[in-house]
């Protein structure tokens, strides 16, 4: 019988080394999360996304609902076994994606009804709802049901927004089925309003939850108003537990906020750029469309050693990317998983032995790249 566990292992300043126990395995953290939408990481078999060194994807609630429906994956035995990966999937709660993609809808504080955007269906989504859904996937790691406050908000806005997701935290864990090695997070919300993410973490505290999640930000407001907000508001959620900054982010991002106190990361850069011919490098990114790379029979990153960087030039890249082969799309995305869960590694054997100033330092310096 597993319990769901936090357990810090080291720090160096801010930056905290932990590992979290589930019913679905472990995760070592800071973690970053790949985004696994439709019950898939698109391009990648489950087993190449673990070798890269991932050990929880992230599913969204929104598309999994629309299709191929909730009731009908727990039918078919649950998303870990629909898409054959057994080891923790955190899923998201639905609004955040509601809000970003859906048509016509409506919001009330018993949540949101809205349009499919792929068939013009109706659907509704609550806090309740949105438990049923993640419980009907078996999701290691619910999301409560929240709405993500736009960016910029009055602190009007903030405020009010932020107080209906605390009702809604509430519901969430009212609804929420406990389940040994499961848990439910809480979102802190409050947009940049020191005075509201303190009132949030206060909600979110009454709740107990074993893990939250820093909301609200990635929504536009660029790298340096997100890293001051992280300044004040990563430290009013509970040192003794998981801390989820969603959304986030570029390898930059990612550096920043773990010196900032952040476990858990998701973001669908790395797998959307990778279709798009981009490559993240400890070097920089690179364009594979770019001519450039015709004639260059050197590996995309000679730091890496993922299939594309181990048996494939430049060349052959920007050949495949150039006749829009399948495989192009593939080797990229590959990469791109197995940058961002390097970056991780490296970040997690930084704190381990106290140097994560010096990491960052090489980290920005190896970005400045030059002749890449
Ligand atoms: O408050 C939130 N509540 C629940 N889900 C979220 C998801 C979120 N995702 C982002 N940012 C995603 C930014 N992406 C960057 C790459 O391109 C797609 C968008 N910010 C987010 C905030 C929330
Ligand atoms: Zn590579």
């Amino acid at each position: 019988m597993t319990e769901f566990r936090y357990e810090l292992l080291a720090t160096d300043g801010k930056a905290r080394l932990g590992r979290i126990h589930t019913a679905h395995g472990v995760i070592d953290t800071p973690a970053f999360m790949p985004v696994g939408t439709a019950a898939t990481v698109k391009g990648m078999l489950p087993e190449n996304v673990a070798d890269t060194g991932a050990q929880i994807l992230l599913g969204n609630t929104y598309h999994l609902m629309l299709r191929p429906g909730a009731e009908r994956i727990a039918r078919l035995g649950g998303l870990h076994k629909f898409m054959n990966w057994d080891k923790p999937i955190l899923t998201d709660s639905g609004g955040y994606q509601v809000m970003s993609l859906s048509k016509l809808r409506k919001i009330t504080e018993d949540g949101v009804t809205f349009k499919s955007h792929i068939d013009g269906r109706k659907f509704a989504l609550s806090p309740e709802r949105s438990m049923e859904i993640q419980h009907l996937l078996g999701s290691t790691i619910t999301m409560a049901f929240d709405e993500c406050t736009p960016f910029p908000a009055t602190e009007q806005q903030a405020a009010d927004s932020m107080r209906m997701s605390m009702r809604w935290a509430k519901r969430s864990k009212d609804a929420f089925v406990e389940r040994d090695g499961y848990a439910l997070y809480g979102i802190q919300q409050g947009s940049v309003f020191e005075n509201l993410r303190r009132e949030s973490s206060e909600k979110l505290a009454e709740l107990d939850l074993p893990g939250h999640s820093v909301g609200g930000l990635a929504v536009g407001e660029g790298q340096q108003i997100m890293f001051d907000t992280l300044d004040f508001c990563v430290d009013m959620l509970p040192a003794n537990k998981p801390r989820y900054l969603m959304g986030v982010g570029k390898p930059s991002d990612l550096v920043g906020a773990v010196m900032r106190g952040i476990d858990q990361f998701d973001c669908v850069l790395p797998t959307r750029s990778g279709r798009n011919a981009q490559a993240f490098t400890h070097r920089g990114t690179l364009n594979l469309k770019n001519g450039r790379h015709r004639d260059d029979d050197r590996p995309l990153d000679d730091q890496c050693n993922c299939p594309a960087c181990t048996k494939y030039s430049r060349a052959y890249l920007h050949h495949l990317i150039k006749a829009g082969e399948i495989l192009g799309a593939v080797l990229l995305t590959w990469h791109n998983l197995a940058y961002y869960q390097d970056l991780m590694r490296g970040m997690r054997d930084a704190i381990s032995e106290g140097r994560m100033e010096q990491f960052a330092r090489d980290f920005y310096a190896g970005q400045e790249g030059g002749d890449i």
